[in-house]
């Protein structure tokens, strides 16, 4: 049987009850892994798992929470970045063994980006990372960072940078020895179809910020306009960054990021370069241009 697209099916066929092998394929001097949990090593550093949107969710849910079982060792803590697209691809992690393996008591979470929105309000990022993820496991609700939704755009990320520094000092955030911006243990990112990342859309200033931690916005190109964001240097200090990209419709911006000349770095997602590890987890539409 074969899952995947045409172009990939005459190289690869798929076994759904072997889910856990993988087969590297060549694709452009890089070797993706396709519908397994096989750590792929690439020239770029770059770790790309092309799955399917269920074996997507069970191969996330073992990476986080080995990461998680790692970081609570090394430092009694885990902090989280999470963003809206991985939140649907966490259904496993909710489940057993995991939500009574992972030490939730240990989790800090916060919001890559923030649309500048009551929690209340569908547009709301925490609403959605709240409704089909930290509701669902006992994280503390103090341990949980979200915005000051009575604030207007730029007094939230101030707001924001204020709390991320408060949990800097306090030793539950790390700090990038290389360029002092907050280092978090894991960022669960999308993306968009115009490769924006966090709310980094391509040509607006907020994607040349140096200084600041956290930024904003009041005329994002996608509604609704406000939004505060993680800058560029924060996303780049992490310790580990998931890309979680699905649909056909990011399929270029994805082929851009991973097939990017050096001198192409113009979207948002071409900069996102981490001092610690990225790792894709890609479905077949997202990767579909990696095969042409
Ligand atoms: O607005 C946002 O969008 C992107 C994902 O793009 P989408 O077109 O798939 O919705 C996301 O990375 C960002 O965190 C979010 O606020």
């Amino acid at each position: 049987m074969s899952l995947l697209s045409p172009q990939l099916g005459q190289k690869y066929h798929y076994n759904p009850l072997r889910d856990n092998v993988s087969s590297p394929i060549q694709v452009k001097s890089k070797r993706i892994h396709v519908a397994g949990l096989v750590k792929a090593s690439m020239n770029n550093n770059k770790d790309v798992h092309v799955l399917s949107k269920e074996h997507l969710a069970v191969s996330l849910a073992k990476y986080v929470s080995e990461l998680s079982e790692k970081y609570i060792q090394e430092k009694g803590r885990f902090t989280v970045v999470l963003s809206p697209g991985p939140i649907k691809y966490l259904r496993k992690l909710v489940e057993s063994p995991y939500r009574e393996s992972i030490d939730w008591s240990k989790w800090h979470i916060f919001l890559v980006d923030e649309r500048v929105v009551p929690k209340t309000n569908v547009d709301s990022n925490y609403k959605l990372a709240n409704d089909g993820f930290i509701s669902k496991v006992p994280i503390p609700p103090l341990n949980v960072s979200t915005i000051d939704d009575a604030l207007p755009a730029d007094g939230a990320a101030d707001v924001y940078e204020t709390t991320l520094r408060r949990l800097v000092t306090s030793n539950v955030i790390s700090t990038s020895s290389q360029t002092g911006f907050p280092k978090f243990d894991l960022m669960l990112l999308d993306m968009g179809p115009d490769g924006h990342v966090a709310s980094l859309f391509p040509g607006y200033p907020a994607v040349n910020e140096t200084n600041k931690w956290v930024t904003y916005l009041k005329n994002a190109p996608k509604p609704p306009p406000e939004r505060i964001t993680f800058t560029l240097p924060v996303i780049n200090a992490s310790s580990n960054i998931a890309m979680v990209v699905t649909g056909a419709g990011k399929a270029d911006a994805v082929y851009s990021a991973l097939e990017k000349s050096p001198n192409a770095n113009n979207l948002p997602i071409q900069k996102v370069n981490p001092e610690g590890d990225i790792k894709w987890f890609l479905d077949k539409g997202a990767a579909s241009r990696l095969y042409r």
